[in-house]
């Protein structure tokens, strides 16, 4: 799904403005001659005797195509013609792809596009200084499988649209998806109709729909408080789609949300444990890469020592990994969401599981407790693990299993962790978000010395 855009710098009051270059508007000819890190077409033009120092970004090209682009920036073109197509293009399987800004790549093939994030992702680690690296396991996630919407709703003249950002636009109407579950996308019809009568929405509305083991679970941030005739049509709308738990906040609230309709538990088990996690709370993408991660991060487990053996997880969640890790070895688990926290609270009792809520920029873990562990695991946010890095390298446990939704963070951090005298010696390429640039990485980072110890100790 499309992220919203992020850290927009603002501009100097009295910083004097460049003038904007003239765009040219006329078609050129471009070859494509490989994707960016965020999957647009890289072309270069075509014209003979032309030099072109800098490559341009194309969106919905493909490498091999050769295709006519009109120039939208210094760097970028927008695409007007396919003239040669690159033998790697299939058809796109919905009619929305290019316009809805969800999907960056249905142009090309799932087999394709797991070649090339796995390249990619082996080219960044070789170039963070890898050099021995042990060959790549790989899974993807199949079509119709995401479990986690987040969707912009806005209301129109003629109705309500609801759905996702195009490239730096509008919000596109979601009319059909191939990456949604069936059973979220089949309820956005009746959903666009409900939001349309309610008093708690006026113009502007977010909708995070977690499909959870007890049916969809809805936060609702919108621009009006609820009135009680909302209440009763929530209500009823949940009874009849079965849904078992409706949230509301207010757009851009920090506070909690109001629970609005509460109709079953809201339930969902990882390794057959149930937890009942808050409302919008963070899902990995789909069961099948949930599953995926988990088995690579449990693969990758040291034997165990012992019962005094622990096991930190940093960055837990409601426990996606937590309960599988704790069937190995006692569990320290980290998490800075206070709602997953009580959740993975509640589920852990009578289990290995010390769970804490820890902001993990703020209070860092420190050294001293990380390095006693049998393991150290983590799963950090898009941003990556920030000063929580530090600590892990001061230090030194003898594995880390790294979990990253942002290569560009891990290659950063496997520089300094090459430095520091690990070695990777596990590697799992996750596909699971397909049609788009993002990929989720399991590494295991062994460290050398320790190893050496280990060896002359036996
Ligand atoms: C990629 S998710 C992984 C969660 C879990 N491991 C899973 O698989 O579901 C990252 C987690 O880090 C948490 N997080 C983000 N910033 C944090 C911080 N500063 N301190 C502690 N946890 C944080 C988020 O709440 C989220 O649960």
């Amino acid at each position: 799904m499309a992220r919203k855009a992020e850290g927009r710098g603002r501009r100097r009051p009295h910083s004097r403005q460049t003038p904007a270059t003239a765009i040219d508007p006329t078609p050129r000819r471009y070859r494509i001659e490989a994707l960016g890190v965020s999957g647009d077409g890289i072309g270069r033009l075509t014209d003979a005797g032309v030099q072109q120092a800098t490559p341009v970004f194309i969106p919905y090209t493909a490498p091999g195509d050769e295709v006519l682009a009109r120039s939208t920036g210094k760097d970028r073109a927008t695409i007007q013609e396919i003239c040669v197509a690159a033998p790697e293009r299939v058809t796109p399987p919905c009619s929305l792809f290019g316009t809805c800004g969800g999907c960056s790549l249905q142009h090309l093939s799932a087999e394709w596009i797991l070649k090339w994030k796995t390249t990619e992702v082996l080219t960044g680690l070789h170039r963070a200084g890898v050099v021995d690296l042990p060959p790549a396991a790989s899974f993807q996630t199949p079509s119709a499988s995401r479990r986690r919407a987040d969707l912009a709703v806005k209301r129109k003249h003629d109705g309500v649209i609801l759905g996702l950002h195009r490239r730096g636009g509008d919000v596109v109407d979601l009319t059909e998806c191939s990456l949604l579950h069936p059973d979220i996308v089949k309820l956005l019809p009746a959903l666009r109709t409900a939001m349309e009568r309610l008093d708690l929405f006026r113009r502007e509305a977010d909708l995070v729909i977690n499909l959870l083991d007890s049916g969809p679970d809805l936060l609702l941030a919108s621009d009006a408080p609820p009135s009680t005739a909302d209440r009763i049509k929530l209500a009823a709308f949940c009874k009849s789609h079965c849904i078992s738990r409706l949230c509301w906040k207010e757009k851009a609230s920090q506070e909690n949300p109001e629970i609005l309709v509460q109709l079953a538990p809201s339930v969902i088990a990882f390794d057959g444990v149930a937890i009942e996690p808050p409302s919008g709370a963070f899902l990995q993408a789909s069961r099948e890469g949930e599953t995926a991660i988990r088995t690579a991060v449990l693969d990758a487990l040291p034997p165990s020592t012992g019962r005094k053996a622990k096991i930190i997880e940093l960055y837990a969640g409601c426990g996606t990994l937590t309960f599988g890790l704790s069937t190995h070895a006692r569990v320290e688990a980290y998490e800075g969401h206070p709602g997953a926290v009580e959740a993975l609270t509640r589920a852990s009792a009578g289990r290995n599981i010390t769970p804490h809520l820890r902001d993990l920029n703020k209070q860092p873990v420190e050294a001293k407790e990380l390095s006693s562990a049998l393991a150290v695991v983590l799963d950090p946010p898009h941003a990556g693990a920030g000063l929580q890095m530090d600590d892990i390298l001061d230090a030194r446990p003898r594995v880390i299993i790294y979990v990253s939704c942002n290569p560009r963070i891990l290659y950063r951090d496997t520089e300094r962790l090459l430095k520091a005298g690990y070695r990777i010696d596990a590697l799992t390429i996750i596909d699971q978000f397909l049609w788009s640039a993002e990929t989720e990485v399991v590494c295991r980072f062994s460290h050398s010395s320790k190893k050496r110890e280990k060896t002359n100790n036996k």
